[in-house]
């Protein structure tokens, strides 16, 4: 669906297709454990989060250089354009590189090559979220911001991602004190797999403005209500919940219902390459199974252009709001 929107949960390390995976893996005299891009395609069925963590980072490995990210970034941006996303907040996961000997400036130089010429080249605006991984330890997230200091320009926020269960947000406490004091944005991925809780902790604790995926939420109502009263965007993705078995079905998915809560929801793609879609994909999904009207879509575009971090250009974000109340289905 070419419907104008804000793409604001967006894992740029899981947009790698398998046919770009193995071009790189040539390219690096990187050898994958799989004989070709259909083999690949057959290990992505995941039973849970991890079980998706698990391929996510072993196909990194093929991603070496600046000219790797900026293909990789590239190649996105291309096919996000053609399905009508005007901005995005690209989330990136820099200790999956440096564990691996690949330099934090070798992964954000890379990256920007991409970006600094999308708006020209896609007409998408970018911003770029680190995120820290909450498996690893805080000592860990902390040294990672400080090697992030050099290129803090060229960073909007910091987020948090990976496994989620057994690793609250409460961990990351003073990480992300750090990163307020250095003028960084803060998300957070809370209730994806892990409980309601790790929710209000993010908010509470890490001083999250957005809560990525939030999706248990709905099992607490008192969180709900506050939810809603503060204007809490949270950054759902359908398709991702489908495959990682956090829903049963897409039919099963609480977006209608989180709407109707009069939640602020936004619709995102995660890692759309293993997933099945990317965003406009994750759009159609939901118009079809979920039975969303064109109100509740437009509804959904004009949440992610006001959840977005565009306070630094107010213009473009009225721009792209007033394109999405103009479009017609
Ligand atoms: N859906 C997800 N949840 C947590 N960490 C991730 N890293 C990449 N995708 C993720
Ligand atoms: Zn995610």
């Amino acid at each position: 669906m070419s419907l104008p929107k804000a793409e604001l949960h967006l894992h740029i390390e899981g947009t790698l297709e398998p046919e770009l995976a193995f071009e790189l893996a040539a390219r690096n005299g990187v050898s994958l454990p799989y004989a070709d891009t259909d083999a690949l395609r057959e290990a992505y069925r995941f039973e849970d989060l991890q079980s998706f963590l698990n391929l996510y980072y072993e196909l990194m490995a093929v991603l070496r250089t600046e000219r790797d990210f900026a293909d990789l970034a590239d190649a996105y941006l291309t096919r996000a354009a053609a399905q009508g996303v005007r901005h995005v907040e690209m989330f990136f996961d820099p200790q999956a590189h440096t564990a691996r000997g690949v330099a934090m400036g070798t992964v954000v130089e890379g990256l920007w090559r991409a970006l600094e010429k999308s708006e020209e080249t896609h007409g998408i605006s970018t911003r770029l979220i680190m995120c820290f991984l909450r498996d690893e330890s805080a000592a860990s997230a902390m040294e990672t911001l400080r090697a992030a200091g050099p290129y803090l320009d060229r960073i909007t926020g910091v987020g948090l991602d990976s496994a989620e269960v057994g690793h609250p947000p409460v961990k990351f406490r003073e990480v992300y004190e750090a990163a307020a004091a250095l003028g960084l944005r803060r998300v957070a991925h809370a209730g994806e797999e892990g409980p309601p809780e790790y929710i209000t902790q993010a908010l509470d604790v890490l001083g999250v403005e957005r809560v990525d995926h939030g999706l248990r939420c709905m099992e607490d109502p008192a969180l709900v209500e506050r939810l809603v009263r503060e204007r809490i965007p949270l950054t759902l993705c359908p398709l991702s919940n489908v495959r990682l078995r956090t829903v049963d079905t897409l039919a099963d998915h609480p977006l209608p219902a989180m709407l109707d809560a009069g939640l602020l929801c936004t619709v995102n793609s995660d890692d759309p390459a293993y997933f099945g879609g990317y965003v406009g994909d994750n759009f159609d999904a939901v118009r079809r199974t979920l039975g969303l009207g064109e109100e509740r879509l437009r509804e959904l575009a004009r949440n992610s252009f006001t959840a977005s971090f565009l306070e630094d250009d107010e213009e473009r974000r009225a721009r792209c709001l007033a394109e999405v109340d103009a479009y017609e289905f």
